[in-house]
């Protein structure tokens, strides 16, 4: 079984009368992308805060790496690199310098890891240029190796793709994958735009005023989104068969509501009841479906996203 490595059971922060994160419970495995999505003021900076120890829950717990005590859990910390806060570096120092600066302030003995965590992150060749005449995607690559020069074995990152450029992004998402991949590093990113995650996030989580809506793992939310007919029958293994034998066709997936997602015929509804019908197959609805991924978040939330 893939291990879990955090947990949040309820957890909550009240400022003044005003709940922020609002019993949330999320639950991140080993080598999971957490994609968490909300709008602006959703909540999801002051849960990752609390996650990093950055600020205390006012309620609920968090399990990291199987660790829930506060000793245990300032412990497990060490095992994460964050992006909250925009790192500061120094504007008039280059990336080596910058990244040595907190090679040491982290207490890292390893002094080849600085030159390594540039080639990492794709900043190796950036000789003496200073820090200022950096670009901003170049800023986030060094923000990234500042959250991985210690090994981490989880990556928080709170809205990093924010103010890339699309190319920037496209770069920015091949390294979070390359480092997931690579060097089995589980992260969990925020984002306000759902779009900016997809192709990255293994799991999403929807967070609104507070509350996580929906958790959802993403093959999931692919078949939610992909257009197909949705049908509910009183026989699915019977109405199977007569997909496959008379409209010759296997894209379909069973769920075990007695619902039929038929990825084919979407245009054509009425040739599948035909079908479905002269069979004896009882079909009590059917339905075009199939949202893009952004509507999809904005149905969730109830409409009207002012990002
Ligand atoms: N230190 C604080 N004191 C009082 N209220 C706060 C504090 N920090 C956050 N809040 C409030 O908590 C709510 C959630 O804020 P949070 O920053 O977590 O949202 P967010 O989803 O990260 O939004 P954004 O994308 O705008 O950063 C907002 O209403 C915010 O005003």
């Amino acid at each position: 079984m893939t291990e879990t490595v955090l947990k949040t059971k309820d957890i909550t922060k009240k400022y003044k009368n005003h709940l922020a994160v609002n019993n949330v419970n999320i639950d991140i495995k080993q080598g999971d992308i957490y994609g968490l999505i909300g709008k602006n003021g959703a909540g999801k900076t002051t849960l990752l805060r609390m996650i990093s120890g950055l600020t205390m829950p006012s309620g609920g717990d968090i399990e990291l790496f199987n660790e829930t005590s506060n000793d245990g859990l300032n412990k497990s910390r060490m095992r994460t690199g964050c992006i909250i806060e925009t790192p500061s570096f120094f504007p008039y120092l280059s990336a080596t310098k910058n990244l040595e600066y907190y090679r040491i302030q982290k207490g890292i003995v390893d002094k080849k890891c600085v030159e390594d965590t540039l080639k990492m992150v794709g900043l190796e060749d950036t000789g003496k240029k200073k820090f200022k005449d950096f670009s901003l995607g170049m800023k986030q690559r060094l923000g990234l190796a500042f959250a991985i020069i210690g090994s981490p074995d989880l990556l928080i990152l709170d809205e990093p793709i924010n103010g890339l450029d699309p190319t920037g992004i496209v770069e920015f998402r091949e390294l979070l994958l390359k480092l997931n991949k690579e060097k089995n590093i589980t992260i969990i990113i925020s984002s306000h735009i759902l779009g900016e995650l997809s192709q990255l996030a293994t799991n999403y989580g929807f967070i609104h005023n507070g509350h996580l809506i929906e958790q959802i793992s993403s093959k999931e939310l692919e078949g939610k989104c992909k257009r197909h007919l949705a049908i509910k029958v009183d026989n699915t293994e019977k109405a199977t068969v007569i997909i496959e034998k008379q409209l010759e066709t296997k894209k379909y997936e069973v769920l075990n509501n007695n619902e039929i997602r038929l990825y084919d015929y979407v245009d054509t509804p009425e040739i599948v009841t035909q079908a479905l019908v002269l069979n004896e197959v009882m079909v009590s609805s059917i339905n075009q479906t199939g949202i893009n991924l952004e509507n999809y978040f904005i149905e969730l939330i109830g409409g009207n996203y002012n990002a």
